[in-house]
């Protein structure tokens, strides 16, 4: 577990990007921070591997306050993916994976034979393995991405915009990639995004946000779907209803995630609100 405990942080410049920030993180769950540019999501995300302190408050991982963890050391158990992959241009997509384990002291047979199988894990053919990051498409190298985040092996994953340069179809299959990964290996992901679209298909919990880091409302997508907590929210929630495609519905059978052609887009592990009416979840 992830917890956020009254955390403020405020840049040299006197920026206050964050300010008495507090939430709980679920082991083993998407979070999904989602909010306009400059709201905080990075500076947020960036606290959980130390990458940014807080000012004041502080970040505890299973109970432990991570100021009192050696940065380096922390970060060998959190993956951290981010937008335009992050990749060394002058490595192979092989080296660029092992990279992590190598430092860390794997036998490089070994880690280059462990970074092989992750290709295979985020679904990348082994033949690209000896290429540069430049010869491949920009959802391959998201792969690479996620493939080097998820090389040590880490109990949390942390994913800065991950999908956000690439068209529209492979961003897609990378939401659905991700979905299938995380029901594989149950990782506790924190997934930072501004589209509202990806949050809803991708949390299992949602922290929308509002400048300075103010969660404007946190809960699963159905009950913000269902329960817009202000005007905020409402209006955010449905900006762009009109092209947005996605809907809660709920049945006896749970609530899904529809699009405007009534096509099931994704489930929502949210049990619906009938179940006040006696009706036991499945
Ligand atoms: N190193 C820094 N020094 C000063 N101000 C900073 C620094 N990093 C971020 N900020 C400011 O803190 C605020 C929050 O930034 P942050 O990057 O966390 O927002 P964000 O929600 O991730 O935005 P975006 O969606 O544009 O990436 C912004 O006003 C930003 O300008």
């Amino acid at each position: 577990m992830i917890e956020f405990c009254a955390v403020s942080k405020q840049f040299p410049d006197g920026t206050r990007a964050v300010e008495n920030f507090s939430l709980v993180l679920p082991t083993q769950k998407t979070t999904v921070l989602v909010g306009s540019s400059g709201s905080g999501k990075t500076t947020l995300l960036r606290m959980i591997n130390r990458m940014v302190d807080p000012t004041s408050g502080r970040v505890e991982i299973d109970g432990v306050d991570i100021a009192t963890r050696q940065p380096v050391k922390l970060r060998r158990g959190i993956g951290y993916v981010m937008q335009n992959s992050g990749l060394l241009p002058h490595r192979t997509v092989l080296d660029n994976v092992a990279t992590v384990p190598l430092l860390r002291g794997v036998p490089k047979k070994k880690a280059r034979a462990d970074a092989l199988a992750m290709l295979d894990t985020v679904g990348l053919d082994r033949s690209l393995a000896n290429r540069y990051p430049s010869q491949l498409s920009g959802g391959q190298q998201q792969r690479v991405g996620v493939a080097r985040g998820l090389a040590v092996d880490p109990n949390i994953l942390l994913m800065d915009e991950p999908f956000g340069a690439v068209d529209p179809i492979v961003r897609s299959e990378l939401q659905q990639e991700l979905i299938r990964l995380q029901r594989e290996l149950d990782k506790t992901v924190v997934f930072v995004t501004h589209d509202i679209e990806e949050a809803f298909l991708l949390g299992d919990q949602v922290v929308i946000l509002e400048k300075g880091g103010m969660i404007a409302q946190v809960g699963s997508p159905a009950e913000i779907l269902a329960n817009p907590a202000s005007d905020f929210v409402a209006t955010f929630v449905g900006a762009d209803r009109g092209k947005r495609a996605l809907h809660a519905e709920t049945s006896h059978g749970g609530t899904v995630l529809v699009d405007t052609h009534g096509r099931l887009a994704g489930v929502l592990v949210e049990t619906p609100p009938e179940r006040a009416s006696g009706e036991e979840p499945r």
